[in-house]
């Protein structure tokens, strides 16, 4: 795995952010990053949450993986951590602005273009494996499929 993405849930809210730097910037995404050497995807979802959010996640659980392929020729997989006991208040940093979203009201049409194929599968509870392809290093979503595991 080379990166990870929280998905923070606190009843009806999800936890969102405004990636302020890197990539992604300008986009409303979820806590995450790249997972360190001799770090588990667990680990890289609490640091990654502390780190852009301020909030301490108590138990993160793998709840499924997006293999992205890039520009035909690069392969970054993405693990994706549930986490739903948490300490702290989320508080603006360097990389991030962190909200509280109502899970009816995530802004697909600000974020990566992937993420409405496989975040309704998640909020209804599955566990899912995807393969999404992107060209021009990031830029254009050619499109891709998820499956239930
Ligand atoms: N297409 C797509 N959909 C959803 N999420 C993502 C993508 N591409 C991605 O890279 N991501 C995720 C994967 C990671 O969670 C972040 C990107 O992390 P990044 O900011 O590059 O990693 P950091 O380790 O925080 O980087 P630095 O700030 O330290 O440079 O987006």
């Amino acid at each position: 795995m080379d990166t990870c993405i929280s998905i923070v849930l606190d009843s009806n809210k999800i936890l969102m952010i405004y990636k302020k730097r890197g990539l992604g910037k300008g986009l409303y995404n979820f806590p995450g990053g790249k997972i360190k050497s001799n770090e588990k995807g667990e680990e890289c979802a609490i640091r990654e949450l502390k780190e852009e959010t301020g909030l301490i996640g108590e138990v993160a659980e793998y709840i499924g993986k997006i293999t992205f392929i890039i520009n035909d020729n690069r392969i970054e997989e993405m693990g994706i951590y549930l986490i739903k006991k948490f300490k702290g208040n989320i508080i603006e940093t360097d990389e991030a602005i962190p909200m509280w979203i109502n899970v009816n009201e995530i802004p697909y049409d600000k974020m990566w273009e992937d993420d409405k194929e496989w975040v309704p599968l998640v909020l209804a509870g599955y566990k899912i494996e995807c393969k999404f392809y992107f060209s021009n290093n990031w830029e254009k979503f050619i499109g891709g499929s998820c499956k239930v595991i």
